[in-house]
């Protein structure tokens, strides 16, 4: 369906001058959208009322009296309950005149569409069915407002017949009042509001009329607090329309109401039977559910960030960091903390989760696997373990938001289920390598889809018996090496991998935690199919690459001092301590300890100079995601500071070689990649403080790209603006409150 460019409104005829018609008008007026407002109200009260209120320029009781005047551009908006409409479409008919435009704002789009047929034999072209979705229990000529669609969404359901003008029309005038236009199939609309809006009303009106038949209603009504008023507010609403509502999209509303009394009917034999871990599913699935739509009424939800908010960072020059830090959990152990927890026997607590957006991904793919998690609250989460074989399939596609680890890893777990599943991601995600982990998956007997070009999605069929293999990695990549040894967890017999350079091993170490036998010798893993997971108790260190920013920070800034408290030092995560000692970073561990199976440690940096290395090529996979800071370090060497063998960095959030090349160039900085890394003339040998030049960079939604160019603007001359920096929030939801604290000074919009 096209919809054609349009200019605004002629005249604007409301058939029903209510909340849904009066706001329109009231918006539109205020817009300068259309020429003149004519009200149509059956009493004459209204009308004069309407005219009183300005709403309308003038009113009529009969649509009739007006439609000899209308002309094309002129548009009729029947905002009257859904069953009158008919009436309406058969005072229309045989006197409109050509090009004006029809379009109604009912519940229920099924009825109106039927109405048509009935008045013109077809749906003529001149007909925009929609609907403002935005009712409430307020109704009537006075509860008009001119900024009820302001960031509203508006559904349209055109018919195949529907004229692309018209439509365009229609399109241009709620845009004009500041709504956001949706296009949707009939049915697919009756179906959704069946189940959004319908049935709360149809239990809302249930409800309170099930009270007030009770003897005791006055008490009852008397002592209901905040959650019976907030609930049943809706059963305010105008009698007559949602009866039409009931009648006119019955089919639909059955099927929800079925749906739902079946859910109430297992909720009531839980509670009759003390089912306690019934209802923690429902309540904690339920809560987890509205908690996230409440983030998203809120455009903050922590799935699609990128499209729903856009964060710049400000970055002001100068200052230095001091005082005593502790940064968010470990993200790799927060994902896999999640994964082995459910599929565990017993209870598993974990404190120190990082409540981020990438680790909550993790979190809700398995909440709709049907594990009962309690949490996180300040980084305490409790998962209810269902053992190896307890997940149950999801309601739709798992949606892993920026994720790589959640979802390369989830691929290697869901290829042993007895379900079909699919697995999504953002932007970012779509465009990432996951023949990468399909591939060995395929070798063990799963059957995995990839989009195009090996991109996600993922869509993995359950029911296929695994096979224990031997994979030599082709890469380091501790996400693919996990993703076979999860796998092997479900195949017959022995599957093994073979890394080409040690990469971070927290699966392994997890699962000896989690009392499964893994057999480690040098770069070869091993796991025995069939064992089961023991619940037990996690302690998630802060994560040595969000620490890694206040490493460099500190070693950047003269006059910095800064400790960073509870860091997990696991030698396969080490690379940015090693690789910043050798450019003469001033890094003390303090107070080493090993907790929960990870080596941890307070790490005190102070202000050193640094020169340029080349960096040693085992040294990378130590380092992944720490490069994007070190080369901010770099920078502020003296002398050249070569990458190489880093070609994983150009498929991760980003192309972070290139990412990183392009932002250091706008600030001043030479910096050449190459194909596997990047070459870097470091300015700290020139006597200056100002290492960077100000100006705007481009994170591209890569959080570790924007937080790096934050920490630049110590040394930088002018401003440094970056753009995109919403996903910061999927490992360090809290990095620009630390940073302020440690004494950068950095602004978020
Ligand atoms: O296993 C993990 O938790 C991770 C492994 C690394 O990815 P690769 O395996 O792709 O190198 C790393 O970049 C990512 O942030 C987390
Ligand atoms: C590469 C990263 O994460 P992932 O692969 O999980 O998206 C990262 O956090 O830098």
């Amino acid at each position: 369906m096209t919809v054609a460019r349009q200019e605004g409104v002629g005249r604007l005829v409301v058939v029903g001058i209510g909340l849904i018609g009066g706001s329109l008008a009231l918006g539109l007026k205020a817009a300068s959208g259309c020429r003149e407002v004519i009200g149509v109200a059956r009493r004459v009260e209204t009308c004069e009322q309407a005219v009183a209120l300005g709403i309308a320029d003038r009113a009529v009781t009969d649509v009739r009296e007006v439609l000899p005047e209308l002309e094309a551009g002129d548009v009729i908006f029947v905002s009257v309950p859904t069953l009158t409409v008919e009436a309406i479409f058969a005072q229309l008919k045989d006197q409109l005149p050509a090009g004006v435009t029809v379009t109604d704002g009912a519940s229920v789009k099924g009825s109106v569409i039927a109405a048509a047929r009935k008045v013109w034999g077809e749906v003529p072209e001149f007909l925009v069915p929609g609907h403002p979705i935005a009712g409430s229990e307020q109704s009537g000529v006075t509860a008009a407002r001119d900024d009820l669609y302001i960031a509203h969404r508006i559904i349209l359901t055109p018919a195949e017949s529907t004229g692309a003008a018209h439509l365009g029309r229609i399109d241009a005038m709620w845009r004009a009042v500041g709504a956001e236009v949706l296009t949707m199939p009939v049915a697919e609309h009756d179906e959704v509001l069946a189940a959004t809006s319908h049935l709360p009303h149809v239990i809302a009106y249930g409800l309170v009329d099930t009270l007030a038949h009770d003897a005791e209603n006055e008490n009852i009504f008397r002592y209901a607090a905040g959650g019976f008023r907030d609930f049943t507010r809706i059963a305010s609403s105008d009698p007559v329309m949602w009866r039409d509502i009931m009648l006119a999209n019955r089919d639909a509303i059955l099927k929800s109401i079925d749906l739902y009394t079946s859910n109430l009917e297992a909720l009531r034999g839980a509670i009759a039977s003390g089912d306690s871990e019934h209802l923690m599913g429902v309540f904690t699935r339920a809560k987890a559910a509205r908690d996230h739509f409440t983030k998203m009424l809120a455009k903050k939800a922590y799935t699609e960030t990128m499209e729903v908010k856009d964060v710049t960072f400000v970055a002001h020059p100068g200052g230095a960091v001091n005082g005593e830090l502790r940064v968010p959990g470990d993200k790799s152990m927060s994902h896999r903390s999640i994964m082995l927890g459910s599929l565990a026997e017993g209870v598993t607590e974990v404190e120190g989760f990082l409540e981020g957006e990438d680790a909550l991904a993790t979190l809700q793919a398995f909440r709709d696997m049907g594990v009962v998690i309690e949490g996180p609250h300040n980084g305490r989460v409790t998962i209810h373990g269902v053992g190896m074989n307890g997940l149950q399939a999801p309601p739709g596609p798992l949606y892993v938001g920026n994720s790589g680890t959640s979802m390369r890893l989830l691929a290697g777990l869901l290829a042993g289920q007895q379900f079909d599943v699919t697995l999504t991601g953002d932007e970012s995600l779509s465009k990432r390598p996951m023949n990468r982990v399909a591939n060995p998956l395929r070798e063990m007997g799963a059957v995995v889809e990839t989009g195009e070009g090996g991109r996600p999605p993922l869509k993995i069929r359950g029911g296929k018996t695994l096979k224990a293999i031997d994979y030599p990695l082709p890469m380091a990549s501790a996400q693919v090496k996990s993703c076979v040894l999860l796998a092997g967890l479900y195949a017959e017999g022995d599957t093994s991998t073979t890394e080409p350079a040690p990469t971070r091993d927290h699966t392994e170490r997890m699962l000896a935690g989690f009392g499964y036998d893994v057999r480690r010798d040098g770069a070869r893993a091993c796991v025995t199919g069939g064992g089961k997971l023991t619940a037990c108790h996690i302690d998630v260190p802060a994560d040595i690459s969000s620490a890694t920013f206040f490493m460099v920070a500190a070693s950047i800034a003269p006059g910095s001092d800064v400790l960073l408290e509870h860091v997990g030092i696991n030698p396969t995560r080490d690379g940015a301590i090693n690789i910043l000692r050798a450019m003469g970073a001033d890094i003390t561990l303090q107070n080493q300890r090993e907790v929960g199976g990870e080596p941890v440690a307070d790490i005190r940096v102070r202000y050193a100079p640094l020169k340029g290395i080349r960096i040693p090529e085992d040294q990378v996979p130590l380092a992944i995601d720490e490069f994007p800071a070190i080369f901010v370090a770099a920078a502020c060497a003296e002398g050249e500071t070569v990458l190489t063998g880093a070609e994983e960095l150009r498929v991760k959030e980003s192309d972070r070689i290139q990412a990183m090349a392009d932002g250091l160039k706008v600030l001043g900085i030479n910096a050449e990649p190459t194909p596997d890394g990047i070459v870097i003339q470091g300015r700290g040998g020139q006597g200056s403080a100002e290492v960077f030049a100000g100006g705007e960079v481009d994170s591209l939604g890569d959080h570790r790209i924007a937080m790096s160019f934050a920490v630049a603007a110590l040394r930088a001359g002018a401003e440094i603006r970056i753009l995109h920096c919403a996903n910061v929030a999927t490992s360090f939801p809290n990095f620009a409150e630390l940073a302020g604290r440690a004494g950068m000074k950095l602004t978020v919009s």
